[in-house]
Order: C-alpha cells, then structure tokens, then sequence
C-alpha cells in the first residue's frame, strides 16, 4: 500500500519533465564571482559550487537553505543469505533511533542547520508514529531466489518518493538523498554491476564490515540474482524491480520530483548513488541538478560518480549512508553560496579590482 501520490503519478510516475539549467543566471553569477573581493578563483571550487548552484536554481544568489535531508528506510529479502554484518532487525532499530534524534545523521545534520526526515518505505517491524509512513511492504523479496519487488511496487515506491518532495521539501534550497537499510549495499551494488555493465566483483564492497569471505558470498549472492531475475539493463525500472530495494526506488522518485522543480540534489553514499545512477538512466535531464558530497568506502560510488559525472567535494574515509556524507556537504555549499551572495565587490569596498 502507498498513499500520498496523485493521479498523475499514479499514471505515470516515472514521467517528469526537467527544465534545463539556467545558462544566463549561470553567467550573472560568475560574473559576479569575478568583481568579490578575492584574488579572482581564489576561492577554488567554492567559486564554481556557487555558480552551479546559481544555474540549477535559476537565480544569481543561489542559496542551500532551507536545506533538507530525507532518509528513505526498508527492508531487504537478501539478508537471507547472510550478507551483511548486522541482522535484519537492526533496520528497525535504526529508523527508531533516528527518529529519537540519536544516530549519526541527527548529530551531523544538526551540526549543519538541515532538516531531516525519516521515512518507512517498507520497515519489517514496528517504527515510531513521528516516522513519515509510505510502507510499500514488509521489506523486499530474496533477489536471489525471485525479483525483489513487482513493477507495481516499483512504481509506487517512486510515486511516494515523489510525495516526499511534494509533501515535506517542495520548498526546500538543496535535498539531500539518505538511507537505510540492513542488506542494502547488496542491493546498490547489483543495480550498480547491472546499469554500468561492471563485473560484480569490481561493485562489491565490505558493507557495515563483513570479512572477506562473507564478501566473496556476497559476490556470488549478486551474480545468482542477476542471473535469476535476468534484468534486462538498459531497461532502469526492471533492473530496480529484479534488484533493487523500496528505499531506492523512493530515493528515485525524490530525486526525479527535486530535478523537475530545479531543487539540487546531493547524493550521499553508495546506496543513494545507486538511486541516482536509476534516476539518471530514466531520465537523462536529472544529471544536471546532481550534486556530490564524499567518496565512499563501498567500491561501487566511485563507479557510480564516474557513470554520473558528478564530482564529490570531500573524502573523509566514511561509509555509513543515513544521508551523513551528504550532512557534511551541505554545510560546504552552504558556505560556497554564502561567499557568494554575502561578499563585498572590490567596487562596493571602493577598491579597484585589477
Ligand atoms: C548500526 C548501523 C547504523 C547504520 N546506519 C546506516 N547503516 C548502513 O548500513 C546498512 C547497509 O550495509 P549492509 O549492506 O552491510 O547491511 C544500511 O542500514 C545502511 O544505511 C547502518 C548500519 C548499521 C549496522
Ligand atoms: O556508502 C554508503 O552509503 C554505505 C556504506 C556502507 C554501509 N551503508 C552505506
């Protein structure tokens, strides 16, 4: 079941139209990044951040607030097979915690003046009430025995992530992707192997810290899914639907929903990455309003940056997911838009700037 969604949706979820970015705010911007009070390109990537962000939100003072992080949770069937470090359970767990404010992503987040929501896109267990609720099922089916979800179930967990955007941050400056989901690094790394055409083994990574055998069962955990479910992969619903899991369809439809209203959208880990990589290949418009925030431990976001062109502005060694590398960035392009918008020029300082 879902709720929330539109007819229009209900129609057609995946159907968006994406504006292009705004080319003449993008030249506004840069020139006025060339009269600040600096050493022009002083400020580095800061500089260009701002003015990226200028272009995707159609204005000469791009701003990040107000900043929205929506952490998306589910379940996933593939824990079956003994993939992951932690047991199933702890999903539920952690979708508690995060809604008691006690986990990583309340901590950075509060540190960086963002909102945040967390989301049950198919808990197996009970979640708190304060949870926003677009529970598809009771988490997805065992990828490797039979496809993870229907295409009815992929459709409606994008229509509801659609609804989030709608619902919760349809005015929000910047929305940042987060997850969570015990068995999910599984699933990221299957779509990723599957829409980048990637030998699984290259995608296939560590998780919450399984030991090299337990990865090497994960690798062939992934390589019997697809085989099983036999994606076909220049087709990115089937391949969500064959591997996927609820979060990540969600994560599909707030990105889809975010690029169409000119909201950018900063990718956090492996798992989100994985989300935008299916968003991308539905449709080609969301590439532009991507933004990166660190490089994962999980080999597969490397593969997925690269696949996405999208460049992470910091690397600090993390590997968790919950939206917490996408927290620490937007507290960087807050301040690159900041710089931007608050700054003197050398004019206004009554200096000659050359
Ligand atoms: C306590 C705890 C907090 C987390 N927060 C995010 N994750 C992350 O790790 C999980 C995915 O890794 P795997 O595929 O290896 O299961 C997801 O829940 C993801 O959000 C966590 C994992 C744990 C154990
Ligand atoms: O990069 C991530 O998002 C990630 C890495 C490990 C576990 N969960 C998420």
């Amino acid at each position: 079941m879902t709720n929330g969604s539109t007819s229009a949706e209900d129609a057609d979820p995946i159907a968006v139209s994406i504006p292009p970015l705004d080319e003449s705010a993008r030249e506004t911007a840069q020139n006025r990044q060339a009269e600040l009070l600096k050493p022009p390109g002083s400020l580095g990537r800061l500089e260009s951040m701002a003015v990226d962000i200028a272009a995707m939100q159609a204005t000469p003072t791009p701003s990040v607030d107000p900043a929205v992080i929506l952490t998306l949770a589910a379940d996933h069937g593939v824990t079956a097979e003994g993939v992951s470090a932690y047991p199933k359970s702890v999903t539920a767990t952690m979708v508690d915690a995060v809604a008691g404010g006690d986990a990583a992503i309340n901590a950075l987040a509060g540190a960086t003046d963002i909102t945040t929501h967390i989301v049950d896109m198919g808990v197996d267990g009970d979640v708190p009430a304060s949870v926003i609720e677009q529970h598809i099922a009771d988490g997805t089916a065992n990828m490797a025995v039979e496809p993870a979800m229907t295409t009815t179930q992929a459709r409606e967990a994008i229509a509801a992530g659609r609804a989030l955007v709608e619902e919760h941050a349809a005015e929000a400056g910047v929305i940042g992707l987060g997850d969570l989901g015990i068995g999910n690094t599984t699933a990221s790394a299957a779509i990723t192997a599957a829409l980048t055409e990637t030998p699984v083994e290259e995608v296939t990574g560590h998780g919450t810290g399984i030991d090299e055998t337990t990865r090497q069962q994960k690798i062939e955990t992934i390589e019997r899914a697809l085989a099983v479910a036999d994606p076909t992969t220049d087709d990115p619903l089937d391949v969500l639907r064959c591997v996927g899991g609820f979060e990540i369809a969600g994560l599909v439809g707030v990105t889809l929903a975010a690029a169409s209203r000119r909201i950018p959208v900063v990718v956090d880990g492996v798992v989100t990455g994985a989300a935008a990589i299916v968003a991308a290949e539905i449709n080609e418009g969301v590439n532009k309003y991507l933004l990166g925030s660190h490089m994962s431990t999980e080999p597969a976001h490397a593969i997925q940056l690269a696949a996405l062109d999208v460049s992470p502005c910091l690397d600090y060694e993390m590997g968790l997911g919950e939206g917490t590398g996408a927290a620490v960035a937007i507290g960087t392009y807050r301040a690159a838009c900041r710089a931007h918008s608050e700054m003197a020029t050398f004019a206004e300082a009554g200096l000659d700037s050359a």
